[in-house]
């Protein structure tokens, strides 16, 4: 009697043991959630800011950028917050209006002070590039172009940011730099190499081709077969970002950007003529007349210069695609090479190699014409569009785009066919090649330039050993706690289970 009183005692004891016990750690379970949740959020990130302008031939635009301060060293998380496009044209034509610099840059770098708050105002650092205007304007009269940028330092330094420097970049820096940005912004550099994969063959950590087509010029930037390195070593670049080296081949077609060529085409075209020139590249219908001083006071055109009797010309419009790539196709001198392949004028180009991004006037012409949304992107596409588009009279053009700037619409059959010559006669893609161009403008909302790889290099972002490996994210912080104290639970629930029973079959035993 005395057993049994005793035994359901101790059965009670027990169970009041583990449920007290469960009810307390289901208690500590919630807790170590609720404080996961809470406690454990990340800190506040520490945002860092940086401003880049991008002073191209045609306009200046603003690009403004932010990333998390402890990861600035890991490959794609710079992002592009915002753009800004300057009023006007670019500085390399702002000679005669040096005193209105301030109220030019106002409006876009009053943006970035709104954009970048104001405790980073300070800390942000501001790079301006300037590219091919200025580089060709400095040719002409360097004084001019230096008077240019002192003015333009001048000017930044009166806002609140950190004024890194404005200077003219060279070819093979903008080529460079668009190379890295659309790598970057496409996490090539990180690439792992598969369990599967383990060999040293060079195509395994394939980069993207950089294409860029301004106004001024244009530059062709990839990373070509290894035996191919060694002919021309002044077109390669050598990096070793993030514990891997690159040799990449590069080209700056100085006078070959899309308005450049077309005052090179227009300059050539005008020879014997009386001054009025039936123009293949412009519509049915439209006019242009143009001074010649215009035409030829920039140094690309002084090759075919001579002394006409009048100073105007008068530009009509023949609209004729065939016509027009046939014109094109003479600003491209494909008879000379000492190297073992050229594109043109006897600039080495290795075997082109791989994928290609093809940014800036590239993709607004291509986008204009419905390209880049096409199924079948290949060469003859683009020519039947353009064969079609060119054809067209210029007032029904007008009619249907009345918001495209007209100076735009008129010349895009003319930059069409531009650049399907240079990428077929100057750069040689074939029917084969063509599907690896992508035409692109932006990448996760960053736009696709030179400006992003400049200031991730200036600002020391692209390490050149791999960074290590993070400590746990907080998401699976919570998850391996929550994890292994259910586990925990069970385990002592499960003993405390086997420690009790036996009491009672021992017991029923005896
Ligand atoms: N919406 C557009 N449609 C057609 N062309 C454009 C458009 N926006 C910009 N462009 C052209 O893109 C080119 C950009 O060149 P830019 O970057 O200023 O020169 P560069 O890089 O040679 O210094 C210019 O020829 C400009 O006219
Ligand atoms: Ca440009």
């Amino acid at each position: 009697m005395e057993d049994t009183k005793d035994s359901e005692l101790k059965r009670c004891c027990s169970k009041n043991i583990l449920i007290i016990l469960g009810f307390s750690f289901l208690i500590a379970i919630i807790a170590l959630i609720a404080v996961g949740m809470t406690q454990n959020k990340p800190l506040p990130e520490n945002i860092k800011y940086g401003v880049v302008l991008d002073a191209g031939s045609s306009h200046t635009s603003i690009y403004i950028y932010a990333w998390p301060a402890e990861k600035e060293n890991d490959t794609g998380v710079v992002r592009q917050l915002d753009e800004c496009t300057v009023k006007g044209p670019g500085i390399s034509k702002q000679a005669e209006y040096l005193d209105d610099l301030e109220m030019y840059m106002s409006e876009c770098m009053e943006k970035a002070m709104h954009v970048i708050p104001q405790s980073h105002h300070q800390d942000t650092p501001v790079y301006l590039g300037a590219t091919a205007g200025m580089r060709l304007l400095s040719a002409e009269n360097r004084t001019q172009a230096r008077i240019i940028m002192d003015k333009v330092t001048h000017t930044l330094n009166k806002f609140p940011f950190d004024l890194r420097g404005a200077r003219i970049i060279t070819g093979e820096e903008e080529g460079a730099y668009g190379w890295i940005t659309i790598n970057y912004l496409m996490g090539e550099f990180t690439q792992k190499s598969s369990w599967f994969n383990f060999n040293t063959d060079e195509n395994s950590f394939e980069t993207s081709g950089a294409l860029d087509l301004g106004g001024a010029s244009t530059q062709i930037t990839f990373q070509p077969f290894l035996n191919d390195t060694y002919e021309s070593p002044k077109n390669m670049l050598y990096f070793y970002l993030y514990g891997k080296y690159y040799s990449v081949y590069t080209h700056s077609f100085l006078c070959y950007g899309k308005d450049q060529a077309l005052l090179q085409k227009l300059a050539k075209g005008i020879q014997g003529t009386n001054g009025i020139l039936y123009d293949p590249c412009f519509h049915d219908g439209y006019e242009r007349v143009m001074n010649m001083s215009d035409i030829f006071k920039t140094s690309c055109t002084q090759k075919f210069y001579m002394a006409y009797p009048f100073n105007q010309i008068k530009i009509i419009g023949a609209g004729n695609y065939d016509k027009c790539y046939a014109s094109l196709h003479e600003l491209f001198n494909t008879s000379f090479c000492f190297y073992s392949s050229c594109s043109f004028n006897g600039v080495y180009l290795p075997k082109l190699k791989g994928n290609f991004g093809a940014f800036s006037a590239f993709y607004y012409v291509l986008e204009f014409l419905n390209f880049t949304s096409s199924e079948v992107p290949n060469k003859d596409t683009l020519a039947n569009i353009l064969r079609e588009f060119c054809s067209r009279p210029w007032n029904e053009l007008k009619k249907q785009y009345k918001n495209i700037k007209e100076n735009y619409l008129s010349e895009y059959c003319f930059a069409g066919t531009y650049i399907l010559t240079l990428l077929h006669k100057g750069y040689h893609f074939t029917m084969d090649t063509w599907n690896r161009v992508h035409f692109m403008d932006k990448i996760q909302n960053s736009s696709v330039g030179w400006s992003l790889g400049y200031m991730l290099n200036l600002t020391n972002m692209i390490p050149a050993e791999q960074p290590v490996s993070r400590p746990l994210s907080n998401s699976t912080y919570v998850f391996l706690m929550v994890f292994f104290s259910l586990i925990l639970v069970v385990v002592v629930i499960l003993a405390l289970l086997i420690f009790h029973k036996p009491s009672y079959i021992w017991k029923d035993i005896a």
